[in-house]
């Protein structure tokens, strides 16, 4: 095709750009520099200091204002004379509805979650306007192209599920057995310090659990001794006494995480028999009664009420790079305790662990290390430390670029309707046969996909007479109950269609029901999607905007009554939500590597 052709393309597209983050600010400025000259941008996103590093249309003195605004003036310095609307808002919002969508050519993700991508998914194919979605994370990345009709939509495929760590082998002891296999990716960054991985998580998803989270959940911390005897557990050692000041009680948990409950573990042989045996590590044996009394003393010096709270500028550390020695740790983790216990007692029971909030942060580092320490396992710094409980990959500016550019490439591609030669490309990390940009041909849609396919695809069971459907969109957190009632006799003139909808009602404000998934913010009245077509059917649909957690949902999933039919697609639907419950999922379909995966790729 001819550069004119192309260039002509360029000039008279309209292209709307979700997201201005690390992505989004690459491909904002190769837009402009490949002379777009029509963006509009979404972003409901205010710059932080921490954007700084990658994200370059932005500034220190642009902190706190919004990012779609900013990059538009970013780029106009350069490039004065193009047109670029930001809209600071999200994308999730009624006014970026099906109409909307329509004036646009291409639309160009550069969003960091799921819900958001999903959402911009099904507008796109409501308003049949091709998507490039795109996400990085640390050096992979991939673009991958969505033509409604010609290629699978952003939903066809399940994602891969958020890695967990199995808490279960955490509880005893740090063995990295079974570990590998969930961790494959992390496992590369993350090889020296498995172990230590352990370490954090029964920090962050056991003993601060237990200690500021909910007190009511199931979370073992005794360690039996294994030989089947109840020997003397401590029921409430994590209750503080009335009269227990925070000083004992940290004491007390102290010496019972990595003394006592040590000691029990030591008691069963057959665990240690081919593996390292830990030591037990009490307070006495690393702080003497001076130090562990000196560290309550040390908060006026170093805290003042416009800090965060930090236990170690209150024992007197300042560097997070540092690592710490036991003794440190373990006064960190006395003073974090104390301040818990002392400045934030209200939290306490209803906290989780969040990697922005730098006592939580402190507080499981020590306790990991000092874990580690009793393991014979390598200590970490708090950066380190704060990465993995975080699960933090860095992000790359130049993977960024470059996912930005090949956006680029294929939003030219789709202007010029040369769709054949589309392609979903992959930046690795390694390079496979030889290659670092790893590009694939597009996969056709899943024919059985909720969200793209046509018609219901076949239900499990007949439905008749007395049957009633349940069709949920958990994406929306709508449910739809639709009794079926057989009736021989309809009115021609009030029922030509020989059916009839009653009784529904929409609860919440914007609810929607949808038949097939096809499900936008601006879908059409609840009542006339959720019609049957069955014919001399009378129809019973209730529509109620219940919001149900995807725990419940699978429950019921799970027990289906036999009146509940679940449309195949929606029963797929409820495994995928659930695996996707966490919502960051910047990398989409990795797990299916191009030469491995069995999807039927478009010919
Ligand atoms: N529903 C949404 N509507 C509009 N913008 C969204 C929505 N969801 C996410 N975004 C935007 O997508 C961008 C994603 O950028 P990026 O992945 O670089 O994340 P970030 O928030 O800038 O950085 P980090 O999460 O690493 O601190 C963000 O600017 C975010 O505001
Ligand atoms: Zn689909």
């Amino acid at each position: 095709m001819g550069s004119d052709l192309k260039e002509e393309a360029i000039k008279r597209a309209k292209v709307l750009m979700v997201g201005a983050g690390g992505i989004g600010c690459e491909l904002l400025k190769t837009l402009a520099l490949s002379g777009f000259q029509d963006v509009h941008i979404i972003d409901m996103d205010t710059i932080e200091v921490s954007n700084l590093n990658r994200q370059f249309l932005f500034r220190q003195s642009h902190v706190g204002q919004s990012k779609a605004k900013v990059a538009r003036d970013a780029v106009l310095k350069f490039m004065p004379h193009i047109n670029i609307t930001p809209y600071h808002a999200n994308v999730k919002d009624p006014g970026f509805n099906v109409d909307f969508f329509k004036q646009f050519n291409v639309v160009l993700n550069g969003l960091d979650n799921l819900d958001a991508r999903r959402h911009v998914n099904r507008l796109c194919l409501a308003a049949e306007v091709p998507l490039i979605e795109s996400g990085t994370t640390g050096f992979l990345g991939q673009v991958t192209v969505h033509i409604k009709g010609r290629t699978e939509c952003y939903e066809c495929q399940p994602k891969p599920t958020p890695k967990t760590y199995p808490v279960c082998t955490i509880t005893s002891t740090p063995s990295k057995v079974d570990f590998v296999r969930e961790l494959r990716e992390l496992f590369e960054r993350f090889k020296k310090i498995l172990k230590f991985v352990h370490c954090i998580v029964w920090a962050k998803d056991l003993l601060f659990a237990k200690l500021f989270g909910d007190k009511k959940q199931e979370n073992d911390l005794f360690v039996s001794a294994g030989d089947g005897s109840d020997s003397e557990k401590p029921t409430n050692i994590f209750e503080r006494g009335s009269d227990e000041d925070h000083e004992q009680y940290g004491r007390k948990i102290y010496d019972h995480v990595f003394g006592y409950n040590i000691e029990v573990a030591l008691a069963n042989e057959e665990t240690w028999k081919s593996r390292r045996r830990p030591n037990p590590i009490f307070l006495k044996d690393v702080l003497p009664e001076r130090l562990i009394l000196q560290n309550g003393n040390l908060e006026k010096n170093f805290l003042t009420e416009d800090l965060p709270l930090s236990a170690m500028s209150s024992v007197g550390l300042s560097n997070p790079q540092d690592v710490w020695s036991l003794a440190d740790n373990s006064r960190v983790f006395l003073e974090a305790l104390r301040l818990f216990f002392g400045r934030r007692e209200k939290e306490i029971g209803n906290l989780t662990f969040d990697k922005d909030d730098q006592l939580a942060v402190e507080f499981v580092t020590s306790a990991a290390n000092i874990r580690a320490s009793s393991f014979g396992i390598s200590l970490h710094s708090l950066f380190d430390a704060k990465g993995i409980a975080g699960n933090i990959v860095h992000a790359v500016a130049t993977t960024n670029a470059i996912i930005a550019g090949l956006i680029v490439i294929e939003a030219i591609k789709v202007l010029q309707a040369d769709f054949q030669n589309c392609r979903m490309t992959y930046c690795l990390e390694h390079p496979a046969r030889k290659m670092l940009l790893m590009p694939v041909e597009p996969f056709e849609a899943n024919k059985s996909c909720y969200v793209c396919s046509e018609v219901l695809v076949e239900l499990p069971a007949p439905v008749s007479s007395g049957t009633m459907l349940t069709v949920e969109d958990l994406q929306q957190e709508l449910s739809c109950h639709i009794n079926i009632k057989h009736r021989e006799e309809f009115d021609e003139d009030k029922e030509p269609d020989k059916m009839v909808l009653l009784g529904w009602t929409a609860r919440e404000k914007e609810s929607q029901v949808v038949s097939n998934g096809n499900s936008t913010s601006a879908a059409v009245p609840a009542a006339a999607e959720a019609t049957m077509k069955s014919e001399e059917a009378e129809v019973n649909a209730e529509i109620s905007g219940t919001k149900r957690k995807l725990s419940e949902i699978s429950e019921a999933t799970e027990n289906q009554e036999a009146s509940q039919i679940l449309p195949r697609a929606d029963a797929d639907n409820f495994k995928n939500s659930q695996e996707l419950e966490d919502d960051d999922d910047d990398l989409v379909v990795l797990d299916n590597y191009p030469e491995t995966s069995k999807k039927q790729r478009l010919h």
